[in-house]
């Protein structure tokens, strides 16, 4: 699947939000916590790592910097966790900054002279970088040296500044919108999937642990099912079901537990919550599933445009249960049967539908 084109930035409203993929302010000093520390710990993402686990080998073999790696892939699928391991697996410091902070190329050649040999830079979001950093990271990443502009106008000349090696760590959730120039000047490109329900699990277990939260196969299997495919939504939420087991039951986890800890959050067993529902209780139950257009969708849930285009609709899009189409939004069978209602075509006249799902029947009809 492309989520690039959809929109996955950091979309206002996202952060407040029990599934929201982006890091809460409370999420930080936890996330740090459960990150793991070298590549034998990252679960999943096999493909990514066994690549990485070469470029990183072989270049400790010859005693050089590792090449510079992009790492696209939607937020919470553990880009950042990963340019730690490299840094750790290359025995090196690492320096975090991210495309929005720097939006001079004086910014960057800040950071760029204050690097040591070897160090890691890693630069999340750097789709969002200014254009005039982005030519500046051109020359830097491929001759280890920036030309510093000192003065201005006729006047104005280029000093020239030497860098030691470095590694840069590129991390987009946009792989589409970096320019081909930058592409094409990283080594390595690895894209991180979504995670599998049993890597999901196998994450679950591995902070329960951290956490020190007893939790049963069937206790993570559920908590894994309402994931997402993102490990940080699957750590949250089981730090959530740790309150409820430990207010409401003995602390230990399981699947009855964790059920009731995630109704309690309106989180539904396909990993909805309330907003994603009532985009598709209004897209079925008011306009017979569609087609419809967003302003009138956004409308009828009380939401802004943006919200249910960045925030609700790429995950339901993604689960197939939500299609754009050139005439409007229109729910897919699966929508009809995750709600549990009919669509008018197959209810008759007394059906659940509204009676509008004519565009229904041209899309997905028998
Ligand atoms: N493969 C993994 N195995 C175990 N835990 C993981 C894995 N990937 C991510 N996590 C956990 O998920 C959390 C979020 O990961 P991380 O911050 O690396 O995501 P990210 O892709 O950098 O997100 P963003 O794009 O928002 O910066 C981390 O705390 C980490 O514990």
């Amino acid at each position: 699947m492309n989520w690039d084109d959809d929109s996955t930035d950091a979309a206002a409203g996202d952060e407040a939000r029990i599934v929201g993929a982006s890091a809460e302010g409370d999420d930080q000093a936890v996330e740090a916590a459960l990150r793991p520390k070298d590549l034998s710990e990252f679960v999943g993402q096999e493909k990514v790592r066994q690549q990485l686990d070469l470029v990183l080998k072989a270049a400790r073999q010859r005693g050089a910097t590792a090449d510079h790696v992009l790492l696209s892939g939607a937020p919470g699928l553990g880009k950042t966790t990963l340019s730690m391991i490299i840094a750790a697996e290359m025995n090196a410091p690492i320096r975090i900054t991210s495309g929005p902070a720097i939006q001079h190329a004086g910014d960057l050649a800040a950071i760029l002279s204050s690097l040591q040999e070897g160090e890691i830079l890693f630069l999340d979001e750097i789709h969002r970088m200014s254009r005039p950093a982005e030519e500046m990271l051109y020359m830097a990443m491929e001759d280890f040296r920036v030309d510093v502009i000192v003065g201005k106008g006729p006047g104005a000349t280029a000093i020239p500044l030497e860098l030691p090696p470095f590694t840069l760590v590129g991390a987009t959730t946009r792989a589409g919108l970096l320019p081909p120039p930058l592409r094409d000047r990283f080594g390595f490109t690895g894209h991180m999937e979504f995670y599998d329900p049993a890597e999901l699990q196998r994450v679950i277990h591995r902070s329960a642990g951290l956490l020190d939260v007893e939790i049963d196969p069937a206790g993570a299997a559920e908590i894994a099912g309402r994931s997402r495919g993102t490990p940080r939504i699957a750590n949250r939420l089981l730090r959530r079901v740790r309150d409820y087991a430990q207010v409401r039951a003995d602390g230990v986890i399981t699947r009855e537990i964790a059920e009731a800890a995630l109704s309690v959050y309106e989180v539904d067993g396909r990993g909805l919550d309330r907003l994603d529902r009532a985009v598709l209780e209004a897209l079925l139950k008011l306009f017979g599933g569609g087609p419809v257009g967003l302003s009138t969708l956004a409308v009828a849930v009380g939401e802004e445009r943006e919200t249910v285009e960045e925030v609700a609709e790429p995950f339901l899009v993604r689960e197939g249960l939500l299609a754009r189409t050139p005439r409007g939004r229109v729910a897919t069978p699966a929508a009809w049967a995750h709600l549990g209602l009919v669509p008018p075509q197959a209810a008759g006249p007394e059906g659940t539908g509204s009676g509008a799902g004519k565009g229904q029947q041209g899309l997905f009809g028998a």
